[in-house]
């Protein structure tokens, strides 16, 4: 690649630009300084009614809400790290066509695609995604496209044999029809010009389809659906002691570039399934060590220096996006620290509202280009791009693999099917290969968190890496959300656990990360790092105003008190400023308001449960792991997640705070208004109406809960289990607050 970097500066052709809006960020720092002394201000308030004798009652309430605001706080002081510096880029791919002239220019690309789990993850939609990869425009001599399955399944390997037929068909049909949804199903979808030959490959299509499906309704892969001696061979392996936690490595190459070719004579690229070995009592750390497989694997095989990684629902939508990728990697002034080019996770199929706040435009697209400003964006797991010398120490802290047919710069001299590749692949692929070597911790994707994206950003960025967040207005890839409550919070339960796991390590971002990558870096990283923190405010608010309006107690400053105007304007800045933010990305207004009640929801919930989790897993008392994210749709459910009904349906703990804020809420609410006008008590709507609008903002934000716990009766309603269990508790709670106050 250097010769091309070369050339391309000796040219003086740009290929990226970038961009800071003076007038954002002279706004962002602005604001910043005068919302940070109205935070002053507060703190100031606070300490003045802590010293004032009252009632061990009141000093409770002062406490709690002090404390709640010293993390608010720190929240708000890690999310500055975003605002200072914002930075966009543009990318111009059109003049590559100056430096890349024949096929050979082209740098190699290895794609790794993780997948998991036949029965959450589809495995035609996996194929889709190898599909719109396999189709880039790119010369397929170049691209090789490795599939982990950690299922261990034949039907995934059965559907990756048809997609390799399939591929022959399809990646000619893309070229000579200039395709751009080069995955299949998306192509059906949004296609308008039918022809017989688009009919032809849709009917092909189809038939693969259904018989990837009907293998899986089998559950196995019949005899009659076998060709040849080489797929009887693999599909051998499966014998009665294979299971997903215990098996032998599978490695097969499905499609060589050199030999097999598609139906107009053009090569194909190269695929190829793996499945590492399985022991039930070798650690297997997840996604984290079926990417170092991956590494290895590919090392042996093509060795590409650029790798893509992404999840198997991650499909391509742009097949120009390569191309945007070399606009940055081909770029002499950024060579030596470019460790990865991140583009933003998008997802398809999101409801008109986005109920669950599926998009979660913060991190993946509102952050981004704040860090991108400073030393670039965190990984997010999926759609990034990195230079294979990333895997192997810092920029200029060089550490070299064990063996070094696994070396970034080590030249594979034989075709990839050749016994002694396939050898040492299988070597590596091997459960026990990584005892008493470096990977995972100094070589490859870092272990120690279920987040292991965020994580082994965070490592190679403070090893000194710099990546680039690259954000086209053709969305890059496409992904799916979860479509059901259950699925959203359990997913987010584990990222909880994983950034706690990252919180409390050596490598904690507040301390280690502030100084290996300056200040705001560091508070960029702590700003996900302590996500799960949220819990405390949002809890406290969520019940202390409630419970001292049902008491009559006032707890903020009075309406006309100077010092509500610091609350309000505290309040009203943050969430305003979160609209705009949301709005300027593209967001509407009601997909903002269910964002925002997602965050409170979330906090009451997952982030509660994963932090107690992780304080179990801590102490030794349970064994938390990867717990895939369905990708099925379900046809109820998927009708009720286009009408935006919130999904409960299932008993999960985790619904029992959500449903007992709401119940108190509702309670507090009626009683505020009722004392308010004239009931026993209370003294004064002014004192009370601070109270009265936390109360109200709750119940507007807890709406759909009551519609799911009172006035729904689809199979997607709170299960009464949980309306009772969450009664009782409300109950039992005001109970005891009544003492409090
Ligand atoms: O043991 C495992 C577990 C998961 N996966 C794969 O990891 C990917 C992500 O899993 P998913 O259940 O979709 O997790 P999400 O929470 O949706 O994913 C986000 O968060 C993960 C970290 O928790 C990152 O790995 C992902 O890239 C990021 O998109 C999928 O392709 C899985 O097949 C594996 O390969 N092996
Ligand atoms: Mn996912």
């Amino acid at each position: 690649m250097d010769d091309i970097r070369a050339r391309a500066a000796a040219k003086a052709l740009p290929l990226n630009s970038q961009h800071i809006s003076r007038r954002a960020t002279v706004f962002n720092r602005f604001f910043a300084a005068i919302y940070g002394g109205a935070i002053l201000a507060l703190f100031y308030y606070h300490v003045a009614s802590l010293l004032k004798p009252t009632s061990l009652g009141s000093f409770f309430v002062s406490v709690s809400l002090f404390i709640s605001d010293i993390i608010l706080a720190f929240m708000w002081v890690n999310a500055q790290s975003f605002r200072m510096n914002p930075l966009h880029r543009r990318e111009y791919p059109g003049n590559l066509k100056e430096l890349l002239k024949k096929d050979s220019d082209f740098p190699a690309l290895d794609v790794f695609i993780c997948t998991a789990d036949p029965y959450k993850e589809p495995p035609i939609n996996v194929v889709n995604t190898a599909l719109s990869v396999m189709a880039y425009d790119y010369p397929t001599c170049k691209i090789s496209v490795y599939v982990s399955d950690d299922g261990g399944s034949a039907m995934t390997l059965f559907a990756f044999m048809e997609a390799a037929r399939f591929a022959a068909e399809w990646l000619p049909f893309c070229r000579e029809n200039d395709v751009v949804d080069r995955n299949p199903a998306a192509f059906f979808v949004s296609n308008k010009d039918w022809n017989t030959r688009t009919d032809k490959m849709k009917e092909m299509y189809e038939k693969m389809k259904i018989k990837v499906e009907n293998v899986l309704k089998k559950a196995k892969v019949g005899e009659e659906l076998v060709n040849g001696e080489e797929e009887r061979m693999v599909l051998d392996k499966w014998t009665n002691s294979f299971t997903p936690q215990h098996h032998p490595t599978v490695i097969h190459v499905l499609s060589e570039n050199s030999k097999n070719a598609d139906i107009t004579g053009e090569s194909l690229p190269n695929l190829i399934y793996v499945s590492r070995q399985k022991s039930k009592t070798s650690r297997h750390h997840f996604k984290a060590g079926a990417l170092n497989t991956l590494l290895r694997v590919s090392a042996t095989m093509t060795n590409a220096p650029i790798i893509l990684t992404l999840d198997c629902d991650m499909y391509s939508n742009d097949p120009q996006t390569p191309a945007r990728v070399l606009c940055y990697l081909l770029d002499a002034k950024l060579a030596t620290h470019l460790g990865y080019v991140q583009f933003p996770q998008h997802f398809h199929g999101v409801s008109k509202n986005d109920i669950y706040g599926g998009e979660l435009k913060r991190p993946y697209i509102i952050n981004p280009p704040g860090m991108d400003g400073l030393l670039g964006p965190d990984y997010f797991g999926t759609g990034c791009f990195f230079v294979r010398r990333i895997f192997f120490g810092g920029p200029f802290s060089f550490q070299s693999p064990e063996l070094s047919e696994l070396s970034p710069n080590h030249v594979v001299g034989k075709p990839i099917k050749s016994p002694q590749i396939l050898e040492l692949a299988h070597r590596v692929a091997g459960c026990d290969y990584e005892t008493n070597t470096q990977w995972g911790y100094k070589l490859g994707f870092k272990y120690g968190s279920v987040v292991e994206d965020f994580f082994s950003g965070y490592r190679f960025q403070s090893e000194g890496w710099r990546s680039v967040f690259c954000n086209p207005n053709r969305a890059a890839f496409y992904g799916d959300v979860p479509i059901n409550l259950p699925d959203a919070l359990n997913q987010i339960k584990r990222w909880a656990i994983g950034l706690l796991e990252v919180t409390f390590s050596n490598y904690s971002p507040i301390t280690f990360g502030v100084r290996s990558m300056g200040l705001l870096m560091g508070l960029s990283y702590a700003h996900y790092a302590f996500w799960p923190l949220w819990s405390i405010p949002v809890a406290v608010y969520a019940f202390l105003p409630q419970l001292a309006l049902i008491n009559g107690a006032p707890i903020f400053p009075n309406v006309w008190d100077p010092w509500f105007l610091v609350y309000a304007f505290l309040f009203v800045g943050a969430y305003g400023q979160d609209l705009v933010e949301f709005v300027v990305v593209g967001g509407t207004f009601r997909k903002w308001w269910n964002d925002q009640r997602m965050w409170s929801v979330r906090a009451l919930s997952c982030l509660l449960f994963g932090t107690m989790e992780f304080v179990l897993k801590s102490l030794g008392f349970s064994n938390f792991g990867f717990n895939v994210t369905s990708k099925v749709m379900d046809p109820e459910q998927s009708k009720r997640y286009e009408e935006e009904l919130f999904e409960f349906g299932v008993f999960s703990p985790m619904f029992v705070p959500i449903a007992t804020v709401a119940t108190v809420n509702l309670a507090g609410g009626l009683i505020g208004i009722w004392r308010s006008c004239g009931g026993s008590g209370g003294g004064g709507w002014e004192k009370m109406l601070p109270q009265m609008l936390v109360v109200g903002f709750a119940v507007a934000n807890c709406w759909p809960v009551y519609e799911a716990m009172a006035l729904r009766n689809d199979g997607g309603k709170v299960p009464s289990k949980i309306t009772f269990l969450s009664l009782f508790l409300a109950l039992l709670i005001c109970y005891f607050a009544a003492f409090l106050f």
